[in-house]
């Protein structure tokens, strides 16, 4: 449905050239739901607005449904819905003649596309106030309206551009289960873009980490985190010197393990935590340097993203400005 080769764009600002995108290969499968993950400046809005020919890229190639972006630019258009990060619909328009219009400059007939209407409106839960303006809904019915816009010529392939973002938390579940629902009943390829873990990590079959407008991470939630994050189990401790002796103690005790300490905390990641925890505190009450509580978390996308890139995806963080991490790393080994 989607394949890229070298992808790239560099935008050039006030002499200064911004590399959003460097060199990316990306496949997508037919009915793949795939979420392009990445801090704020990554290169996710830019690699969208390329497949969905809204600009052009600098080099490589990039054929969207089976069409070329660069030679074929209509007939990728007809082919795909694409949401953008601003709301779509007019304020003064009713939702519904909205969805209608839209179908029109699509070159549907009118009764398809009020069929059509109609049935998207059931679909994401719209019919209280698809025929109130535009302006009257609320943000989280905003949303879902543009995502009817995106669907009305029942496009193979839907992209969408951080479809959540504003959203309070009830009203982001509530997208997320429409989306899944839709992909269920027309099979639609879903691609969005997404800053926020949890939603890559529950929505997603397939999350594709992009740093720096490059791909550095490819595979389903559980991989990722299996292959590249192990549980994380935080200790802390009465004294800053017991932190710093219990660190000390793990590293020669597990060579497998990634330690930082600060303070009075010590933070292990290591493959098995739960099963490791029991037999780390017998040790280190043995040693004399007792815990005085122990956490044991398993890894988030987070923290794939901190072991691959360095630095943590957590919200508020850019590329352009990477997040310091508080703890200071004092033995990793591979
Ligand atoms: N039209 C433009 N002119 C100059 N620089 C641009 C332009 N569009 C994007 N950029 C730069 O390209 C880089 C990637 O931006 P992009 O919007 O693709 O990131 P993003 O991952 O989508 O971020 P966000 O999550 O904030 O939307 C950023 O450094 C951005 O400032």
């Amino acid at each position: 449905m989607i394949e890229t080769h070298g992808l790239t764009k560099a935008f050039t600002a006030r002499k200064r050239t911004v590399e959003a995108v460097r060199g990316l290969d990306l496949t997508v499968a037919p009915g793949e739901l795939v979420a392009l993950l990445g801090p704020n400046g990554a290169g996710k809005s830019t690699t969208l607005r390329m497949l969905t020919t809204l600009i052009a890229p600098t080099s490589g190639t990039a054929r969207v449904a089976g069409y070329d972006v660069a030679t074929q630019p209509q007939q990728v258009r007809r082919a795909i819905g694409y949401i953008g990060q601003g709301n779509g619909a007019g304020h003064n328009q009713r939702g519904r003649d909205e969805l209608v219009s839209h179908g029109l400059a699509y070159g549907m007939s009118k009764a398809s596309a009020r069929s059509r209407a109609d049935e998207l409106v059931d679909s994401l839960d719209l019919t209280q106030v698809a025929d109130r303006k535009v302006s009257s809904l609320s943000g989280g019915q905003r949303r879902r309206l543009d995502i009817a816009m995106g669907l009305i010529h029942a496009p193979a392939l839907l992209f969408l551009d951080e479809p959540s973002t504003g959203l309070d938390p009830q009203n982001r579940a509530n997208l997320q289960e429409h989306v899944v629902a839709l992909r269920e009943r027309y099979g639609t390829t879903v691609v969005l873009t997404t800053h926020y873990l949890d939603e890559a990590d529950s929505l997603a079959e397939r999350v594709v980490v992009i740093d720096h407008g490059r791909l550095v991470a490819d595979d389903t939630p559980a991989r990722l985190k299996a292959d590249h994050a192990g549980d994380r189990i935080t200790l802390a401790f009465d004294e800053v010197v017991d932190a710093a002796n219990a660190a000390a103690r793990i590293v020669r005790g597990h060579g497998d393990a990634e330690v930082e300490h600060a303070e009075r905390e010590v933070v292990v990641r290591v493959a098995s935590g739960a099963r490791l925890a029991p037999a780390m505190l017998v040790d280190l009450q043995d040693a004399g340097l007792p815990a005085r509580s122990v956490e044991v978390a398993r890894p988030t996308l987070d923290d794939v993203f901190l072991n691959l890139t360095g630095r943590s995806l957590r919200e508020g963080h850019t590329a352009d400005q990477p997040a310091t991490d508080q703890l200071d790393p004092i033995g990793v080994s591979a």
